[in-house]
């Protein structure tokens, strides 16, 4: 497939800044900076750009064997294939959406997820991120694939939407829910969220029985300027803002084969050693949680 390869482009800001805190401003500025390759390679991969990890099994027939001609090439699909496939997880928890619907993506980056929603569901979707560069990315990619006035993205705090009350048929957190107090995000979904509507949040919790983060956590916490809440701490703060979970499916285990794979690749960045070892010990997991807003 051809696409237009975006590692380089610039264009105005659409939106409007909404106010923010200074923490929002550092994690704004962090994503405005964010150029690494291990993203954007993979994205010029097909033109949908994540921000996030991936799950499933390798394909090792795909792959190839190191030193095979192009085997970088196919590392890099191979990586983008798994997070494709994270997303697809995502969506397959989002129950019945129709193309009149409309779908909110708080935190959504450079809106790898947003297209794929709207490919699968031919639903409209709204994202917000603090980066007006990714704002910018996001349209410019909508613009580029005709989608434009379905797919649009805002710089916004997902703490604080312009969305009407009761609108969106479903919403969703992907690997973007530890730069946000959980109580003030999930009051947020709640009321943007229809009676009835689904919920869904792909991400990396520290475990409780585990007894407090642990130094790989607190490694990926500084790494990423967030702050990763526990298990617990989801759940307690889904049932006090009515958002009654329907399932909660631990990847943990489907994830590690994308981070050891990720970890003989020339785009590593150095975090990926935190990641395996948490997974591994037991400290950190990686978990879907959809809840239904009643
Ligand atoms: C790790 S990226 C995930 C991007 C996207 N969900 C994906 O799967 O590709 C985290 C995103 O959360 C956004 N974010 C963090 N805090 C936010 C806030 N308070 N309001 C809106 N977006 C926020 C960042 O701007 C960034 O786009
Ligand atoms: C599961 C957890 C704790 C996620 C933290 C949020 C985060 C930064 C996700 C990946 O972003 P990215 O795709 O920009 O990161 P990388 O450059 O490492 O691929
Ligand atoms: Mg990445």
């Amino acid at each position: 497939m051809t696409s237009t390869k975006f590692t380089d482009v610039e264009t105005p800001s659409a939106f409007v800044p909404a106010p923010s805190s200074p923490y929002q401003d550092d994690i704004a500025r962090y994503w405005d900076q964010e150029a690494r390759p291990v993203n954007l390679r993979l994205g010029d991969v097909d033109g949908l750009y994540h921000h996030h990890y991936g799950v499933g099994e390798v394909d090792h027939a795909a792959l190839g064997k190191v030193g095979d001609g192009d085997y970088e090439q196919r590392l890099i699909a191979e990586l983008h294939r798994l997070e494709s496939a994270q997303t697809g997880v995502l969506l397959d928890h989002l129950g019945d959406i129709g193309r009149e619907d409309t779908l909110v993506d708080a935190g959504c980056g450079r809106g790898g997820s947003m297209v794929m929603a709207h490919q699968r569901f031919g639903c409209s979707v709204e994202g917000v991120t603090l980066s007006a560069k990714q704002a910018d990315f996001v349209q410019q990619r909508s613009l580029d694939l005709g989608i434009e006035d379905r797919v649009r993205a805002r710089v916004c705090n997902m703490l604080a939407t312009p969305f009407e009350s009761g609108t969106a048929a479903a919403s969703w957190n992907n690997e973007s829910s530890m730069y946000v107090d959980l109580d003030d995000l999930f009051a947020e979904h709640s009321r943007v969220l229809r009676t009835g509507g689904r919920y869904v949040t792909i991400t990396g919790c520290w475990n409780p029985r585990y007894g407090q983060p642990s130094k790989w956590v607190s490694q990926i916490n500084a790494h990423f300027e967030c702050n990763i809440h526990s298990r617990r701490e989801y759940l307690r703060a889904m049932a006090d803002n009515r958002l009654v979970p329907t399932a909660v499916v631990d990847l943990t285990a489907d994830t590690l084969p994308y981070w050891e794979l990720r970890a003989t690749s020339s785009l590593v960045t150095g975090i990926e050693e935190a990641f395996i070892n948490s997974y591994k010990d037991g400290s950190f997991q990686y978990l879907l949680i959809a809840a239904d807003r009643v």
